[in-house]
């Protein structure tokens, strides 16, 4: 479905947004994992056709996407990261807006939009009065108004609460069969239940793109546990690699990744992402597939 080839992004001023990165990838939920800065929003504009990549190739079911943007443009979703709503404008108005400009006529298929995401009993209520939750969900409204083959989301959940996140990540997650979802985030957490990929990428370059088993399978004997005082604690905090740190009443229990074990007391425990991610992160920039 979509084919990445070799793509980088240099910026006038010679920062790298994005450098060297392939990828290839059928429908599911890919989530694009990377700490602030390390390239998520430059490859997601590139993809959504509004930054021009300075090297590289980008195919769309076969077609070649620098050259045809608006082969993919007319399958696209895009919620980019800094989506405001129009303040003065009903939900209903606002996505009646956003699905005439995608050449979408139909008034039952906005009704249809406001339903899925839930805002279907505050249709007639102004976007400005909107919590950020209501807002972000009327922004995906908007990216699914003309059914799209590719949805991209640029880190959604952010300014959003914990049940808000939980809500929005349900929704992510039942696009996407028989459909490409891509979702950048640098929280684990957003990604963990919904993900079929996961790609990391650190400084403009991918460490990794594989399924979140096969990260974890490669993480697995790398993750330790330790029950430590505070002073024990304190004293290795800053040169170890903590993944957690949980306060029992029998000390600090310290989750650890390391290539070895770390400290004497430390017994070996089962991987989670978030140690998959901090363990590539720092350790394996070259391990994953
Ligand atoms: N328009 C631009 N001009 C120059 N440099 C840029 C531009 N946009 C991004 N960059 C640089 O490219 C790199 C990647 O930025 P990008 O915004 O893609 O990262 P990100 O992973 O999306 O970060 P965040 O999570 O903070 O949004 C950064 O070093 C950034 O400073």
């Amino acid at each position: 479905m979509l084919d990445i080839h070799k793509l980088s992004k240099v910026f006038p001023s010679g920062a790298v947004g994005i450098s060297g990165v392939s990828l290839s990838l059928d429908g599911g939920v890919l989530g694009l994992l990377g700490a602030n800065g390390a390239g998520k929003t430059t490859l997601m504009q590139m993809l959504a056709t509004i930054t021009t990549p300075t090297a590289g190739q980008i195919r769309f079911q076969d077609v070649d996407i620098l050259r045809q943007p608006d082969y993919l443009r007319r399958r696209l979703g895009y919620l980019p990261q800094d989506f405001g709503v129009y303040d003065n404008l009903t939900a209903f108005e606002f996505l009646n807006y956003f699905a005439a400009l995608k050449g979408v006529s139909s008034r039952a298929r906005v009704l249809e939009m406001l339903e899925l995401v839930n805002l279907h009993t505050v249709a007639h209520r102004s976007a400005g009065t909107f919590s950020g939750g209501m807002k972000q969900r009327l922004g995906i409204a908007q990216a699914l108004i003309n059914n799209p083959d590719l949805l991209i989301v640029d880190e959604p959940t952010a300014g959003l609460d914990p049940e808000e996140r939980v809500r929005f990540r349900n929704l992510l997650g039942d696009i996407g069969s028989g459909k490409l979802v891509i979702l950048s985030t640098h929280i684990v957490s957003d990604i963990e239940s919904i993900a079929t990929m996961i790609a990391v990428i650190k400084k403009g370059r991918l460490l990794a793109c594989a399924p979140p088993e096969a990260l974890l399978a490669t993480t697995g004997g790398r993750v330790w546990e330790a029950v430590l005082s505070s002073a024990q604690f304190d004293g290795i905090r800053s040169s170890l690699k903590l993944s957690a740190a949980v306060r029992k009443p029998d000390g600090i229990h310290a989750r650890i990744v390391a290539q070895d074990c770390p400290l004497q007391n430390a017994v070996p425990v089962e991987a989670n992402l978030e140690d998959a991610f901090l363990y590539l992160m720092n350790f394996a920039p070259t391990a994953f597939g």
